[in-house]
């Protein structure tokens, strides 16, 4: 392994670093640094955990040293709490510079930002929608003269998912100079490459780790094969049983939805664990004080949606738990990436029902690697399925008591009208999409059904003409 000053790292940064326990650099730092620091556009694909932040972070901070202005670089990021993430590493290794940074996210004020923005910053840390907002309504700022533009996570920001970024995209792209570095870093380029080349235009250094896992080696992958109805008192179970074993726990279960976020909160606390939740429904204020007291280990259980799923270092996080099996197999990784970082252990348990099957399927066939089975003494997981279930209801009972549907159902169609979308429309088309997938589960149901009852019956033949065979040769 080379050493931080061969790739071109100036003294005081190396010694920033080991100050910070950084010694030696990991291999996305020592391929794609030289190139950064040589002026060229680079593409960063490595696994979770392996140190991309600082391998941007890095060469940005000494090019801003030599020739410091601002705004010197744009930061994008697709979530808040990931922006404040990266804006501290910067503030940490920049310190010697006196690097001044400003963070521009939604569900934050405004006008300060503004305010900061105006005051020429060397480095913005934003999210795409906020960032847009301000280039749409002020001129208080110009962004005409930055050295850089890094997308973290740059795929789920190319990627038209549930939050799609692509028009604000436009809207930032247009104000920035064509002469410019691009950086794009993320454990999951692969997919959209195609889309990236075309944003990274300036000879762009693209660097892949090699390995025939897309998951690092440090985690041990795993599977609990249940109903749905039994899920959640697998779930008790499994962090009882963490609480029992281990003096230092923290584990993040991973849900599908804001409202099972919220539920699951709640039972967990009526379990006694010192629980805290994170998800997209909640004030902007209350997510980072959530995700603050986790991180300070006040408490050791984070229930969230993948708004947590992506880029967020918590070095004590040992144990993923996927709630809900992933739909795609790149958000799985996102999601189990947050336990086994820089070199440490870590356990994923994936919560499998019988219809997610296909999709475990797909995990293991996409990341190579098979997963093994949980093993879990099931009396006991019984023993408690009855309180387990009854705590839901009560909870699903004390949460329909609040506004909370209401407020979703409210903040949908904010969203909507902001995105230019009738929500009336939006609403009928989901309906129709919603009755063709119900139809499409209960094909599905219909042929598992038939199959299923199809080798019942053959195994009746079978067991008949045995038993027809030993008649016939005891008669004779
Ligand atoms: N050279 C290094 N030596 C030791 N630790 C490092 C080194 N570089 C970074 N780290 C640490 O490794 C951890 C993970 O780094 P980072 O958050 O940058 O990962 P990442 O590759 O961006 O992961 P993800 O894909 O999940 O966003 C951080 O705590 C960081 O401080």
């Amino acid at each position: 392994m080379c050493e931080f000053s061969s790739l071109g790292l100036a003294d005081w940064l190396v010694k920033q670093c080991k100050q910070l326990g950084i010694n030696k650099p990991t291999p996305v730092q020592e391929h794609c640094m030289p190139p950064i620091l040589e002026g060229r556009d680079c593409m960063g694909c490595a696994k979770t955990g392996s140190g991309k932040t600082a391998a941007f972070v890095l060469p940005v901070v000494q090019k801003l040293s030599e020739d410091p202005y601002g705004i010197f670089c744009l930061v994008l990021t697709p979530t808040r709490e990931l922006a404040y993430q990266i804006a501290e590493q910067f503030r940490v290794f920049g310190k010697p510079l006196g690097l001044k940074d400003c963070i521009v996210v939604g569900g934050m004020d405004m006008v300060s930002q503004a305010l900061e923005l105006s005051k020429q910053p060397h480095v913005v840390v934003a999210t795409p929608g906020r960032l847009a907002d301000h280039i749409r309504s002020s001129n208080t700022f110009s962004m005409s003269r930055i050295q850089f533009l890094i997308m973290d996570e740059a795929d789920r920001l190319l990627e038209q998912g549930c939050t799609d970024f692509t028009k604000d995209l436009e809207t930032i792209l247009a104000i920035l100079p064509a002469k410019r570095q691009t950086l794009l870093f993320s454990a999951t380029l692969t997919d959209t490459l195609h889309d990236l080349k075309s944003i990274a235009m300036n000879r762009p250094f693209f660097w892949e780790s090699k390995s025939d896992t897309r998951t690092v080696e440090e985690l041990d992958q795993r599977y609990i094969l249940t109903p749905e109805k039994v899920k959640d008192a697998y779930l008790v179970h499994l962090i009882q049983k963490f609480t029992d074993e281990h003096d230092d726990w923290s584990i993040i279960v991973f849900v599908n939805t804001c409202k099972d976020c919220q539920i699951l909160t709640m039972m967990m606390r009526e379990f006694n664990f010192p629980t805290i939740s994170l998800h997209s429904m909640m004030k902007q204020k209350q997510r980072f004080a959530n995700l603050a007291m986790f991180k300070a280990s006040v408490f050791k259980l984070l229930i969230a949606t993948d708004v947590a799923s992506r880029g967020l270092d918590i070095p004590t996080v040992q144990v993923v738990i996927n709630h809900n099996t992933p739909g795609l197999p790149k958000i799985y990784i996102h999601r189990v990436g947050r336990t086994a970082r820089a070199g440490r252990n870590g356990v994923s348990i994936t919560l499998v029902t019988q219809y997610d099957i296909h999709l475990v399927q797909s995990i293991e066939a996409e990341n190579k690697t098979k997963l093994k089975e949980y093993p879990v003494v099931e009396k006991d997981v019984l023993k408690i399925l009855t309180q387990v279930n009854v705590t839901r209801r009560q909870c699903e009972i004390k949460l329909e008591s609040t506004d909370f549907d209401e407020k979703k159902e409210t903040n949908k169609r904010k969203q909507l009208i902001l995105e230019g979308k009738d929500p009336d429309l939006e609403a009928k088309r989901k309906a129709e999409l919603e009755k063709i997938r119900s139809q499409k589960k209960k094909f599905r149901q219909n042929i598992h059904e038939t199959i299923e009852k199809q080798k019942r019956g053959q195994l009746k033949k079978k067991i008949m003409k045995r038993k027809q065979k030993k008649a016939g040769q005891m008669s004779a």
